[in-house]
């Protein structure tokens, strides 16, 4: 099946569960895809719709389907291409005022993958995602982009090479004025723009805020904005230093949720890494890790530490139960315990065996121990940020 049909059976499926959220932001995807003014025109309408009539699901969802039907009726869209869009070859930096340096990294980056860049703070995170955006230059090493994106001037090149900093500047004027700009900078004018940037507004979830000023929004809608505006640009290459920040948890998964979507376009699938302090967050969308110490990279491959699992000897626990060490350790007494760490209030289980997480969860439920929390951390970057004792 052709991957936009199978987009539009997806998007289907969740309006089918009442999965309404969901489905609408990717039925809008599926209009973007097609680039089609037509469509983006009968997407407005149907927010517009909604906004006067916003308890009335029932109809929302039947004319989200419709308009599903009528996507389903156009030639698929999409790319079939799928070469390296960026290949990072031994790159260092060293800052000559305070001797700290980064690499040597080597990353390939591909359409649709997500990287997660995690390290303690002070690391190397923003430095890298500066050198890779070349906000920075580098000692040693090469950056290349693929065909199409080395051809272009450095300027043009850094338009599709977007990196959205920690703090972002302010800016004046309404939200939508702000992107209606930002897309007339990059040669879309006139009806094309209107629609485009409302496009955009809908599926960052802005609509209720397009006249707002800056001051007007939460940290997490600014973040939204950004990320409005960044797409307007139609990036190859995503840099995100610490997007998360300041959002709670619920908003840090949409934003995940949505970034892992947008990767996955069919007319501008884009890499993207991001760095941040949520590591769980991030190891659930990321399809690729970089951990980050002193500089010095440690990569970690979801999909191959998946397959050398069976390889694992140790199982890393880490777990929040109402015990002291001592009562912790004589009930999983049983298991080849290498070490107890306590760390930042919740404990650390080094055992030498690997997957005994259920043995040990059981183990822990017989002895009628109140759990709070545990997380077999064996695979996780996670490992990489307990103390050492
Ligand atoms: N312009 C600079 N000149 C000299 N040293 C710098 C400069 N910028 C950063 N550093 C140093 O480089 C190191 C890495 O900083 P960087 O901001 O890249 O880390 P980070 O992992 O992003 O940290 P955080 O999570 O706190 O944002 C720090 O020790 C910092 O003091």
């Amino acid at each position: 099946m052709h991957p936009f049909q199978s987009k539009i059976n997806q998007t289907k499926i969740h309006f089918n569960n009442s999965d309404v959220d969901l489905g609408f932001r990717n039925l809008v995807d599926c209009v973007l895809d097609t680039a089609d003014q037509a469509f983006y025109k009968k997407t407005i309408n149907l927010v517009s719709w909604k906004e006067q009539n916003p308890d009335d699901r029932e109809h929302f969802t039947r004319k989200s389907l419709d308009l599903l039907q009528e996507l389903a009726l156009l030639k698929p869209v999409g790319q079939d291409e799928n070469k390296p869009l960026a290949t990072i070859t031994d790159l260092s930096k060293k800052y000559r005022r305070s001797s700290f340096e980064i690499g040597p990294v080597s990353l390939l980056i591909n359409p649709g993958e997500i990287w997660g860049l995690v390290g303690e703070n002070g690391n190397g995170k923003t430095s890298l995602l500066r050198v890779i955006a070349k906000d920075l230059s580098p000692d040693k090493g090469t950056i290349t982009f693929s065909d199409d994106l080395e051809q272009l001037k450095l300027y043009n090149q850094r338009s599709h090479l977007a990196y959205i900093p920690q703090r972002t500047p302010k800016w004046h004027g309404s939200l939508k004025s702000n992107l209606k700009f930002t897309a007339s900078q990059y040669g879309i004018f006139g009806e094309e723009n209107e629609l485009l940037v409302l496009m955009y507004i809908i599926r960052f979830g802005l609509w209720s805020f397009r006249n707002y000023k800056w001051s007007e929004l939460s940290s997490g809608y600014k973040m939204r904005f950004e990320l409005a505006r960044t797409f307007l640009r139609k990036p190859k290459l995503l840099l995100l230093d610490e997007p998360l920040a300041n959002l709670d948890v619920l908003a840090q998964q949409l934003i995940l949720e949505d970034l892992k979507l947008m990767a996955a376009s069919l007319s501008n699938p884009l890499g993207i890494i991001l760095s941040s302090q949520q590591l769980f967050e991030v190891e659930k969308v990321a399809d690729k890790v970089i951990f980050l110490k002193k500089g010095s990279p440690i990569y970690i491959d979801q999909t191959i530490e998946e397959k050398k699992s069976n390889g694992v000897e140790k199982t890393v626990l880490e777990m929040d139960v109402q015990l002291s060490k001592e009562e912790l350790s004589v009930i999983i007494q049983p298991f080849p315990v290498e070490q107890i760490q306590f760390n930042g209030g919740i404990f650390i289980v080094h055992i030498s065996r690997r997957s005994c997480m259920n043995e040990i969860l059981q183990k822990l439920i017989d002895s009628k121990v109140q759990i709070t929390y545990i997380r077999d951390i064996s695979k996780s970057s996670r490992r990489f940020f307990i103390q050492t004792t």
